[in-house]
């Protein structure tokens, strides 16, 4: 089984302006509401592609229950617990000129909110799959997914956690099967600015010595960059089209990248070329990515990947 940890799931809410002005009165040209947060994104995409998961995490308000029917719109099984004090979290995406987003930090979660947790954790078994993704509220402690590692410790799962700064550094120890930090995390961990998959590189060997499988990098329009466990890299450029709201690109990825993988019994190119087309058709698109889309850029798309050896 697959489950995906989303901590602070989200209602985005995404609308598209003309010109985006901050202090401003700006008037909207376009509203939508789709369920969200990084683990729940990867949970749609899976779904579609033919991968059953459980969707965990903490909700509360109208605004939970709202993310739970949507997750069962999207035929997604969720395993939430309800929580008291709050309301998850609605995200704004601006639509306009450049990309831009508001996140919110989602309810207050107590101690015994957390060992609620830990108890369905347990039923976590060898073989399964574990994302943990995306931002966690306040409340939370911030070692909070070292925490989770630690409680599974000696069970033989496939770790995947997305996150920033201390939350996925922290994690490293625990040797998570894969990490996808984008340009932006890579360099805000190291105190240094990425703008190429070649600069990328050195960086994600430094998270592979600190105990990361396998790293996966994206940057957005300038495509991706894996380093993988066997020594291996593997470099892209993005697929070509028209870009019409990238967010969830790099969830959709990390959908694409394990299907895909499973998929082919554990080829790394393999895994690699759907992660790309995942979250292009994420980009190119604004509803959340399908398999009917990923299939069919699989399909058009004549791959340039750059393949070496790590030196
Ligand atoms: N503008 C784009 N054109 C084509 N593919 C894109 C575009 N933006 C994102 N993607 C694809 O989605 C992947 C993840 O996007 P990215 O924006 O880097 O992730 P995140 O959402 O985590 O910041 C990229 O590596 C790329 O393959
Ligand atoms: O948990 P965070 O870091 O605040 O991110 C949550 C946001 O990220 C998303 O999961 C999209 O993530 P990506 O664009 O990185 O794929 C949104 O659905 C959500 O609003």
């Amino acid at each position: 089984m697959i489950y995906t940890v989303t901590l602070s799931p989200t209602l985005d809410y995404v609308v598209s302006v003309d010109h985006f002005q901050t202090g401003a009165i700006n008037r909207t040209q376009s509203e939508d509401v789709f369920p969200g947060g990084k683990g729940v994104n990867v949970s749609l995409v899976l779904n579609d592609l033919g991968y059953l998961t459980t969707a965990m995490g903490f909700i509360a308000g109208f605004t939970g229950a709202e993310i739970k029917r949507l997750l069962r719109v999207g035929g997604v099984e969720g395993n939430f617990i309800q929580v008291e004090r709050g309301m998850s979290r609605i995200n704004m995406k601006i639509r306009s000129d450049a990309e831009t987003a508001i996140n919110g930090q989602g309810p207050e979660i107590t101690q015994e909110d957390i060992g609620t947790l830990f108890s369905r954790l347990r039923f976590l078994i060898d073989g399964d799959t574990i994302v943990l993704a995306g931002h966690i509220p306040p409340s939370l402690p911030s070692d909070m997914y070292e925490q989770i590692l630690e409680f599974l410790k000696g069970r033989r799962l496939r770790v995947i956690v997305d996150a920033e700064k201390e939350l996925l550094t922290g994690t490293l120890k625990y040797h998570p099967w894969l990490i996808k930090p984008n340009a932006d995390e890579l360099g805000d961990i190291f105190g240094v600015r990425i703008h190429s998959r070649e600069e990328a590189v050195p960086y994600a060997a430094k998270l592979q010595n600190m105990g990361a499988r396998n790293v996966l990098v994206s940057l957005g329009g300038d495509g991706a960059v894996l380093l993988t466990e066997q020594g291996e890299i593997f470099s892209s450029d993005a697929l070509k089209g028209k870009v019409v709201n990238t967010v969830g690109a790099g969830d959709s990825m990390i959908a694409g990248f394990l299907a895909g993988y499973l998929d082919s019994d554990g080829d790394y190119e393999m895994a690699f070329k759907e992660g790309l087309c995942a979250g292009a058709a994420k980009a190119f698109n604004l509803t959340m990515t399908t398999k009917k889309e990923i299939c069919y850029l699989m399909r058009t798309t004549s791959f340039d990947i750059q393949r070496k050896q790590k030196d």
